[in-house]
């Protein structure tokens, strides 16, 4: 069954200082987009608010909203941890734990805290994922023993495994050569089309823009804006 498009409204301020200087994240937009692409150079502010949406970082102030659950409200005095929001969070280096093996790994994404990894495995969804992502043989493998498209699908079964309402992805393919950013490209554009599930992707690539974006954002210097036609980012960009 189709799940309905995202509805994401997001209107936030953060400042962030480190030494003498100070960032302003001053982004606003809404988009009802199952395939949301935010564009932007590096420094841009692009992981900032994708933390904010996970609950990894607090704005000062604003309003976020997903499906219609609002996650985030300054002034309301709302806060939802991040357990509590239902989203999958895909990070640039997959952030998997070294110590742990792709079952393992896959397995955390189930629990809510971050404590007690191995508790509530949810054998049957643990089976699905490594069946349906081809990571069976490397099962009791451990992270450092895989290939970069392994360990970048073993990441996504961790973020998908609690059937999150939607999936964040921070530059989902810049630790893959050309060759296999490619094929995973493809990948996970059929998964993300045979789940129907929303994703918000963040990159500074502008073939992922063109991969994905059905909704482009560019951000610049901790603003966004709606970018109209997706071909002129790779005409400018080039
Ligand atoms: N903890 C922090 N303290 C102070 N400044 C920070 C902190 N984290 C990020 N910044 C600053 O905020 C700005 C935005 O960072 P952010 O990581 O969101 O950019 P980005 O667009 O995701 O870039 P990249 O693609 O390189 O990750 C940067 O100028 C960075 O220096």
């Amino acid at each position: 069954m189709a799940k309905p498009d995202l509805q994401i409204k997001l209107d936030i301020r953060k400042t962030l200082r480190s030494g003498q200087r100070e960032f302003h994240l001053q982004a606003s937009f809404a988009s009802a987009s199952q395939r949301i692409v935010i564009y932007g150079a590096s420094g841009a502010g692009k992981s900032q608010l994708l933390k904010a949406v996970a609950g990894l970082m607090t704005p000062d102030a604003g309003r976020i909203e997903l499906g219609g659950v609002a996650l985030f409200d300054h002034s309301a005095g709302l806060d939802l941890a991040p357990q509590r929001r239902q989203v999958g969070y895909l990070f640039q280096d997959y952030a998997l734990f070294p110590h742990l093996n792709v079952r393992q790994n896959i397995a955390f994404g189930l629990q809510r805290g971050w404590f007690n990894p191995l508790s509530r495995v949810d054998h049957e969804a643990l089976r699905y994922w490594l069946a349906a992502f081809e990571l069976d043989a490397v099962a009791q493998q451990l992270p450092d023993q895989l290939s970069g498209g392994q360990r970048q699908r073993v990441a996504l079964a961790r973020a998908l495994i609690a059937s999150p309402r939607a999936l964040l992805l921070d530059e989902p393919f810049a630790a893959l050569d050309p060759a296999l950013r490619a094929r995973m490209r493809g990948e996970l554009d059929a998964l993300q089309r045979r789940l129907a599930i929303p994703m918000i992707m963040i990159t500074h690539d502008p073939d992922d823009a063109l991969a994905f974006g059905e909704h482009v954002l560019r951000m610049d210097d901790g603003r966004i804006t709606d970018v109209d036609d997706v071909e002129r980012i790779a005409q400018y960009e080039a």
